[in-house]
């Protein structure tokens, strides 16, 4: 069966400085229609750089990205990227903001009344409909961030493309916001690349855990398939067998194949050895 999006053959190599810096090597991925995917990796492994390959910000050196039977050549509003940090515009409104991107997308398909209810739908569905006149100083980063997924979902992507999007959130709000992302998954069945340092939520978001190697020449190590039942419960989960085999599975690849004594935030890893093993056990 021919796959939506295939990511074929991929190398990236960089110019720099030093002489030419190969950051990917032969990566190779087919992605069906409504899938899930996360890129997990160590810090520096090119998991953005295939994310900006498939929104069409970089130019891959060799092979590329088909959706739908076209190359992908340039960005394109079929496929909307979520980044860490949100990127709002600070003088406008959360509706504002989102009535940017609806414009630009639906300004000749749709009326004016028309825009502002899709406008209101999307804001609804991450449970922004109550801050919709405020401006970005006035929210939370949890808000903001859902306000900037608004914002992609509003155009309506065939493809939403996720580079740590909770990663500058704290615990609870993030718990939220990867709640929310399923509910809105699970309605819209977009086809989603995420990238996440974070194992458990790769688990519990995912379809399957798309794994890579270090680089220089990076590539796809290991791909986990996540066969968990939805809905998932993050409660639940944590005393599921299955979830917590394929939890170990990833941190096994991550830990002990990609050894790199790094926590996967990227910073110098507070855990020590026997640490680390624990929580693959
Ligand atoms: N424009 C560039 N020029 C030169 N080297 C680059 C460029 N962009 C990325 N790289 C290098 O390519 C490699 C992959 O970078 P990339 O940002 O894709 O990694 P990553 O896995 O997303 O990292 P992190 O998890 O820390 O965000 C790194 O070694 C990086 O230094």
């Amino acid at each position: 069966m021919k796959s939506f999006l295939e990511i074929s053959h991929i190398d990236m190599v960089f110019e720099t400085p030093k002489g030419p810096f190969t950051a990917l090597k032969s990566v190779d991925l087919k992605i069906n229609k409504g899938e899930f995917i996360s890129l997990i990796g160590h810090s520096g492994c090119g998991k953005s750089t295939v994310l900006n390959i498939v929104a069409g910000l970089l130019k891959a050196t060799m092979g590329g990205v088909i959706i739908n039977d076209k190359e992908v050549t340039t960005p394109g509003p079929e496929r909307a990227v979520v980044f860490q940090n949100h990127s709002l515009l600070p003088w406008l409104t959360a509706y504002q903001n989102v009535e940017l991107a609806v414009k630009q997308v639906f300004h000749k398909t749709k009326s004016k009344a028309e825009i502002r209810d899709w406008i209101e739908h999307n804001l609804k569905l991450v449970h922004m409909d109550h801050a919709m006149h405020k401006r970005p100083d006035e929210i939370s980063g949890g808000m903001k961030q859902r306000v900037g997924i608004a914002r992609a979902l509003s155009m309506q992507p065939e493809v939403l493309l996720m580079d740590e999007p909770f990663g500058a959130l704290d615990a609870l709000t993030r718990a939220h916001m990867q709640d929310s992302l399923m509910e809105i998954q699970d309605e819209l069945k977009n086809t989603v690349i995420m990238i996440t340092h974070d194992v458990d939520e790769a688990v519990l978001l995912s379809d399957r855990i798309v794994m890579m190697t270090n680089g220089p020449a990076a590539t796809i190590g290991e791909i986990q398939e996540v066969n968990l039942a939805r809905p998932r419960n993050r409660v639940a989960l944590s005393n599921d067998p299955e979830y917590n085999e394929i939890r170990s599975n990833v941190l096994t690849f991550l830990y002990e194949k990609q050894r790199k004594i790094e926590t996967i935030t990227g910073k110098q890893s507070t855990l020590d050895e026997t640490e680390i093993k624990e929580q693959i056990a």
